[in-house]
């Protein structure tokens, strides 16, 4: 008879509160990645992206680590299967960066290589003191494979970047805030508090109108510009028939805080 074995833990834990949907991974020792969590990473996410009712992805590791990356032992046995079954890591940040909402990498710990480049796909990196983040990759004879040798550029300039990934070192969180990697740096004693209180303010914005800017900077990075202001311009005209707008330009006319609905 075959044994029958206990279902795999779920490495991926989400839960919907007031618009905001916390995502935690949780992959002992290290919440590093290997191809079990990448698919459940993504089925958890591309739902989030599409619900409307979801105004704020908030993204976080447990314990001591964000994610350390990719799964070192499951890199010193690759096999082609598993090379094909991380490929949707790179899906998992596209699901990231196009959604049409506020998504806020909530670095928790160390945010290393993979957890790096997966925390660059995000909107806002808000980062605990104790943690660090780094692109290590270069030590192992690698580089960033899963889009941080193109999306630290576009951050921190070619220079810096190519510098960060060479060097492979990690940086503290105060040295990340200098230098534009991180947004915002807290206590850890006061970091869950601070990352509930930024998820509400970021849930109560206008919600379609971030999401048509994220679809607008995104698609000018590549277009011509008059396509670009074009895009733009289309962009708001779209907006001024929304609900959230005709709340902003009203409350403004009312002297009083505008209460947005995301719609
Ligand atoms: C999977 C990719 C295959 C490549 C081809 C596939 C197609 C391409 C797909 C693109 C994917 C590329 C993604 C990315 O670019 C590549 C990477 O991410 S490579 C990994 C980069 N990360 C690191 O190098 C970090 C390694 N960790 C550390 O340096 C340290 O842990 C630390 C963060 C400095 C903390 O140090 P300590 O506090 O001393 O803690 P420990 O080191 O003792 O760690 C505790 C425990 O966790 C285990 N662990 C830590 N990191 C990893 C890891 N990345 N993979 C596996 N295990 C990890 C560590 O071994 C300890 O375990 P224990 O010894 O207690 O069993």
């Amino acid at each position: 008879m075959t044994p029958s074995f206990p279902p795999l833990a779920a490495s991926v834990h989400a839960a919907v509160a007031d618009a905001v949907a916390v995502v935690r991974i949780e992959r002992p020792p290290a919440n590093a990645f290997d191809p079990a969590l990448i698919a459940e990473l993504l089925d958890t996410l591309k739902p989030l992206a599409a619900n409307t009712d979801v105004r704020c992805i908030v993204l976080r590791g447990t314990g001591r680590f964000f994610v350390a990356g990719a799964d070192i032992r499951v890199m010193r046995e690759l096999s082609e299967e598993t090379q094909h079954a991380m490929r949707p890591w790179i899906e998992v940040q596209q699901v990231l960066e196009t959604a049409p909402k506020p998504v806020l990498a909530a670095l928790n710990g160390h945010a290393l290589g993979g957890g790096a480049e997966l925390s660059l796909a995000c909107d806002v990196r808000v980062m605990a003191a104790s943690a660090s983040i780094g692109f290590p990759e270069i030590g192992l004879g690698l580089f960033p494979g899963a889009g941080g040798s193109q999306r630290l550029p576009r951050l921190l300039g070619a220079h810096r970047a190519k510098l960060l990934m060479m060097e492979g070192r990690r940086l503290s969180a105060d040295e990340a805030r200098q230098i534009g990697l991180v947004d915002e740096v807290v206590p850890d004693d006061e970091f869950d508090a601070r990352i509930d209180r930024l998820a509400a303010e970021w849930a109560a914005r206008p919600t379609a109108a971030i999401g048509l800017l994220k679809r607008v900077v995104e698609a000018g990075r590549t277009l011509p510009l008059d396509q670009a202001l074009d895009a733009e311009f289309a962009g708001v005209l779209d907006l001024i028939r929304t609900a959230d707008a005709a709340e902003g330009l009203q409350a403004f006319l009312d002297k009083r805080p505008p209460h947005f609905t995301g719609r």
